[in-house]
């Protein structure tokens, strides 16, 4: 019942189709816009995942929170067993919140603050990939004066480029992330003499949506190299940690991106040999293409050069088009009848900038006020890209699981949107 094939964008039904729910009934419970998940679809991405990696026991998948962080599907995910790459205090607090040990827990970020390091140490998770010296220094102190040893690895940048948008690749040297290469060795010799500091692996992640497997083949080759040269610098590294960023299907007619296997056959060939636990960071291949946004047309508005349809999501609630030139499918949720004419429009939202849009001259079936749309591969930062912009509601989050569905986000009201503020009381 729920099918799902990664391969051939078929995937895009499976919110609409593989779960049970009606989504316009949904759509008239909840209101729109909403984003909702797919229990099934979940499932299924984070199994594909981690069995591509059977044959290598020692395999820690760490879901990134940051793709997804809702709870019901953070939820959905520690239940099969999931660990968690975490960006922050607040991140890392949603995985304690759904019972995740903390010893399955990695903790990224350039900016990690003293405050946070502490709570993580208290916390005991698995490791910090720590992205500067500096980093490395401010966690030496926070942990001794603790008492503690904090696990790292240091984030190193290969200068490879990821062939993907250039706002989401990050390994790069014009990146903001992780420590040179050729800087790796020393620092880490440093960090063998720090209070507090315990090496022992190392970490790297070039960028996100990679829809083409070799840079991850030329930056896991510098990482084993690496690898080899830390151990005859006499430095134990027990597991690597390779990140996240393999691309998803994001059109139905786009070439397939690689599969898990392939990747897997990759990260087999390049790190095989090394003897490390693996450890990954998936975010967009589990959660991108397992939600959806539904939204309803207000307006079909005709100018003197194009049609817009006006619908109640806006760039707030889905900035990917505009952050991005991303692309989304969109589809009417009513399947529309032979008959229906096709028409070019620009699928815009209420908030006013221009950028506020969710596709451009985009031919669909004809629309009219009040048919509910579905934006596709949205489960992946969407809500969690989300904002209040023009004061509009944060958006709603909806899982789905067969005939059943949960709000594991309700629509805030506007009541609860002015009470989070106050008026000026001057000190
Ligand atoms: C350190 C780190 N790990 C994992 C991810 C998740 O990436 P993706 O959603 O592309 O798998 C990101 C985001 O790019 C990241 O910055
Ligand atoms: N927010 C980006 C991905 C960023 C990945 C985080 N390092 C997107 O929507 O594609």
């Amino acid at each position: 019942m729920h099918h799902f094939a990664y391969r051939r964008g078929v995937s895009h039904a499976s919110v609409l189709h593989a779960e049970e729910v009606d989504l316009c009934a949904l759509a008239d419970t909840v209101g729109t816009p909403f984003y909702c998940y797919s229990t099934a679809t979940l499932e299924r991405h984070y199994r594909v995942f981690a069995e591509a990696f059977a044959a290598a026991p020692d395999t820690l998948v760490c879901y990134s929170i940051k793709a997804n962080s809702n709870l019901g599907v953070l939820t959905t995910l520690a239940a099969l067993g999931a660990g968690m790459d975490v960006v922050s205090e607040g991140e890392l607090r949603r995985a304690l919140a759904v019972n995740v040990a903390p010893d399955r827990i990695a903790f990224s970020g350039v900016g990690k603050t003293k405050e946070e390091m502490a709570f993580a140490l208290d916390e005991g998770i698995f490791a910090f990939n720590v992205e500067s010296e500096p980093e490395l220094r401010a966690l030496s102190e926070v942990a001794a004066s603790k008492g503690l040893e904090a696990r790292i690895a240091l984030r190193v940048n290969p200068d490879v480029d990821a062939k993907t948008h250039h706002k989401i690749a990050t390994g790069k040297a014009e990146n903001k992330f992780g420590v040179p290469f050729d800087q790796a060795p020393s620092l880490y010799r440093q960090a063998v003499t720090l209070p507090g500091i315990m090496p022992a692996g190392v970490h790297m992640h070039i960028g996100s949506q990679i829809t083409d497997l070799s840079p991850f083949r030329n930056a896991f080759a510098l990482l084993s190299e690496l690898v080899g040269t830390l151990r005859g610098g006499g430095i134990t590294i027990d597991f690597v940690n390779l990140g996240g960023g393999l691309g998803i299907p994001y059109r139905p007619d786009e070439a397939a991106p690689p599969l898990p296997t392939e990747y897997a056959a990759l990260v087999k060939e390049a790190v095989g040999d090394l003897g490390v636990r693996l450890l990954f960071e998936p975010g967009r291949m589990i959660a991108g293409n397992a939600g959806i946004l539904v939204s309803r047309v207000l307006y079909v508005k005709p100018n003197q050069t194009k049609t817009f349809t006006i619908v109640d999501a806006g760039m707030n609630d889905l900035i990917r088009p505009t952050l991005y030139e991303a692309h989304h499918q969109i589809l009417p949720l009513v399947e529309p009848t032979p008959e229906t004419p096709t028409r070019i429009t620009d699928v815009v939202g209420p908030v006013c900038e221009t950028g506020d849009y969710l596709a451009l001259q985009r031919p669909l079936p004809e629309l009219h006020a009040g048919d509910l749309i579905a934006v596709m591969t949205a489960g992946a930062y969407g809500a969690v890209q989300a904002s209040q912009y023009n004061s509009r509601l944060l958006v709603p989050e909806v899982l789905v699981s067969g005939d059943r569905y949960c709000v594991t986000r309700p629509r805030p009201s506007y009541d609860d949107m002015l009470a989070a503020e106050r008026l000026p009381e001057w000190i």
